[in-house]
Parts: structure tokens; sequence; C-alpha cells
């Protein structure tokens, strides 16, 4: 069996959380399916699905808030980069479940932009995406997407997203009970009917939207969106009534396979590309360096062994702290609202670590000690006579 991973990405209100709810029990009612649930929004008050990994567990908001004095959405960033860091954790722990999984479903902050354009977003869909096969599903408010012009924006946002996350994307119209998405299916196949829409807005807007330029803006974008929605699948669903789950479902398996066979390759060469680029960015900083130490070659060609030699010693902080605890804590069970849920999750980080996410001598007791032996290593030594000039100048 291999997993694969669904991350929920929508604006604000789009439904993501209703969405995750409803797969959550429809994964389990129709298909007898047990998936592995995630929230990754700190913000979210009441989580009303169970989750095997929930951020609130190991990062309190409030405290992000007031200890890094933040506003709302600096706070939800700080969270996840706080989170973000310990995600190799989250990774090991989410692949011992690989034999009794079939699907990891993640729910994302509502604040979109905090986790899409955010270097712990990418870092966190990244880690999945190198590990499962992922697939975005960005949902969309159907109903409040009747208009072009909102259309339009809600699309260029789902393509920014795809181009960023490099990964296969469905988009899911969510509320079809309220508004069925045909009109919507029928804007992005046929190029004609969608400029019909932007003149009948324009007309009926003429009063307020004077100028018509950003009808002449949407319409050449619309032409590049073409190429971006022939490498979508698109489905409507409701989260109320669990109509079209079946669809999404199907359309998530087509997305697997599509991920196997082209995101898949794709993925490691430009993982390769990047390798080569940062080895040849070492390499040369290195001779830089050893040139500012005015060492020679021979002695350049030995210190970059030692380099490799230190660096194949240095562990990431997690891998130390899971010598300890392996990841595994126990759930804080007073300090959350849904009690109900709690005695499925799996995940916290350890209390000491939480928060601040500082590094302490306590935490990591030969830390110091390998820094100072590393310095030590690396350092080159004074000689006699600039000692003996700083000894001069402390006397003085
Ligand atoms: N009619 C209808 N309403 C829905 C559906 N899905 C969600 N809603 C409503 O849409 C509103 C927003 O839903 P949420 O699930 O909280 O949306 P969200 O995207 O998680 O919101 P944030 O996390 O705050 O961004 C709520 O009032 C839901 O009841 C649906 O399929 N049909």
């Amino acid at each position: 069996m291999t997993l694969s991973t669904i991350i929920c990405i929508g604006m604000a209100g789009s439904g993501k959380t209703t969405f995750m709810q409803r797969l959550n029990s429809y994964f389990r009612s129709s298909k007898k399916e047990v998936p592995y649930v995630i929230n990754l929004d700190p913000a979210v008050l009441i989580v009303p699905y169970g989750c095997n990994i929930d951020i609130r567990d190991s990062i309190k908001y409030n405290k992000v808030m007031e200890t890094y004095g933040l506003g709302p959405n600096g706070a939800i960033v700080t969270s996840l980069n706080l989170f973000s860091t310990k995600i190799d954790q989250v990774i090991k722990l989410v692949e011992t479940k690989n034999d009794k999984y079939e699907h990891v479903i993640i729910d994302t902050p509502g604040q979109i932009e905090c986790f899409v354009w955010s270097a712990s977003g990418a870092i966190i869909t990244e880690s999945f995406a190198s590990t499962f096969p992922t697939v975005i599903a960005y949902i969309i408010d159907t109903p409040r997407n009747t208009n072009p012009t909102t259309f339009m924006s809600n699309m260029l946002y789902a393509c920014s997203i795809l181009y960023k996350t490099k990964l296969p994307m469905i988009i899911v119209f969510n509320k079809t009970d309220v508004k069925k998405e045909d009109f919507a299916r029928e804007w992005m196949t046929d190029f004609e009917a969608f400029q019909t829409a932007i003149m009948n807005d324009q007309e009926s807007n003429e009063s307020a939207n004077g100028s018509g330029y950003m009808n002449s803006l949407i319409n050449s974008m619309s032409l590049m969106l073409e190429e971006f929605y022939s490498q979508l699948d698109v489905v409507g669903v409701s989260s109320y009534t669990g109509d079209g789950f079946d669809s999404f479902l199907k359309a998530v398996d087509d997305k697997v396979i599509e991920y196997e066979t082209y995101y898949k390759q794709e993925r490691e060469r430009i993982l390769r590309e990047k390798e080569a680029k940062e080895k040849k960015r070492k390499e040369k900083s290195l001779s830089g360096l050893m040139k500012d130490l005015g060492l020679n070659d021979k002695s350049s060609g030995d210190s970059k062994k030692q380099e490799n030699n230190n660096n194949s010693e240095v562990e990431v902080i997690s891998d130390i702290e899971e010598d300890e605890n392996d990841g595994f804590v126990e759930p804080d069970i007073e300090e959350t609202t849904d009690n109900e849920f709690k005695s499925q999750r799996e995940y916290t980080f350890p209390e000491n670590d939480r928060l601040e996410g500082e590094i302490t001598d306590k935490s990591y007791p030969d830390l110091q000690k390998r820094y100072q032996a590393a310095f030590e290593s690396q350092a080159k030594p004074a000689s006699s006579s600039v000692a003996e000039d700083i000894a001069k100048y402390i006397r003085q």
C-alpha cells in the first residue's frame, strides 16, 4: 500500500474545514477506510474532525502572538515556521503509518498566503511531496465566484500555487448545494462564453467600472489560463450533502498516477539540478575561504576533507532529539477544546522545546562541546607575534 497525501488549500471561508470533515467521514463510511488527518491551522478554535496530528498541540498561537508581539497573520506564519523546524519528525512518524493508512489529508490555514507564500509552507509541502505522492486540492467557494472577475482572480491564485508547488492539482468547487459549478466548467472550456460573461458584467457595472482596462486585462489573462486549465481536474462537491465526493476521490487516484508518471521524475530532475548547483556554490565559497586563510592547494584539499568529515557528523536538531524520545510525547489534554478527539493525537513537540524553539544546553548537552570541537579543528592558530600583540594591547 502506498500512502498518498491530499493538501487542502483555499481562500478563507471557502469551506476547507467542512470539506475536510466531510472527506474524513466519506472515507470512513463509503470507502471503509480511515484516513490519517493533520491540521496545520494554528489559529482555528475548534477542529470538527478527529486529528492524528494537530499543530495546536505543539504550538500555542496566542502565546506566539504575545511572545513575539505579532499580529494574527504574523503569528500564523511564525507558528508554521516553528512547526516546520520539526517536519522531519512528522514525516518519519507518518512514514511509519504506510502499512495502516492509504491517505493523509491535511488542512491548512485559511489565510492562504501565510501557507502558500511562506518559507515554512513550502518546506512542509515539499517534505510531504518528496516522501509521498502528493496532490493539492484547491477549494473554491462556488457561489462567491459567479462573477467573472472574482473567478479569474481565484484561478490566477490557483495557477500561481500550481506553478509554485509543481504538484498535481484538483480544483474543487465547493458548496454546489447552493450553486452548481456548471458555469465555471463552461468558462474554463469555452473562451467565448467567458468573454460574453465579462461583457455582460461590464455592461451591468458600466457606471462603477468606467474604464475597460480591467476587462481587457482579464481577456488577455484568460487566454494564458487556457494552458493552466488543461493541467487540472475539476470537480464539484457539496461538503454539506456529500455530493461529488466520489468524483473527487476518483480525481485523486488519477492525480496520484499522474504524480508517479510525470511529476515525480520532474521533481527529481529539479532536485538533482539544485543539488549540483549547491555543490558548485559550496566548492566556490570553500575555495574562496581557503584563499582568504592563505592556505595552499594541498592543505585546502585536506581542509575540504576535514570539512566533509565534520559535515557528515553534523545532525539536525531533531536527529539529536529523536534519539531521546523518537518524536512521541504525551498529548496535553486539558488545554484543548476538542477533547473527544484527543486520544488519537500522536505528536507534539517536547515541552522544553515549545514556542521559542530555543536550543539550550539542557536540551542538547553535547551541542556546545561539538561546536567548540568544530571551531578548534577549523580555526587558524594565532601566530606567537599576534598573541604577543594582543597581550600587549590588553596590558595597556
Ligand atoms: N451551503 C454550504 N455551505 C458550506 C459548505 N461547506 C462549507 N460551508 C459553510 O461555509 C462557511 C465556511 O466554512 P469553513 O469550513 O469554516 O471554511 P474554511 O475555509 O475552513 O474557513 P477558514 O478556516 O476560516 O478559512 C461555514 O459557514 C460553512 O458552514 C457547503 O458545501 N455548502
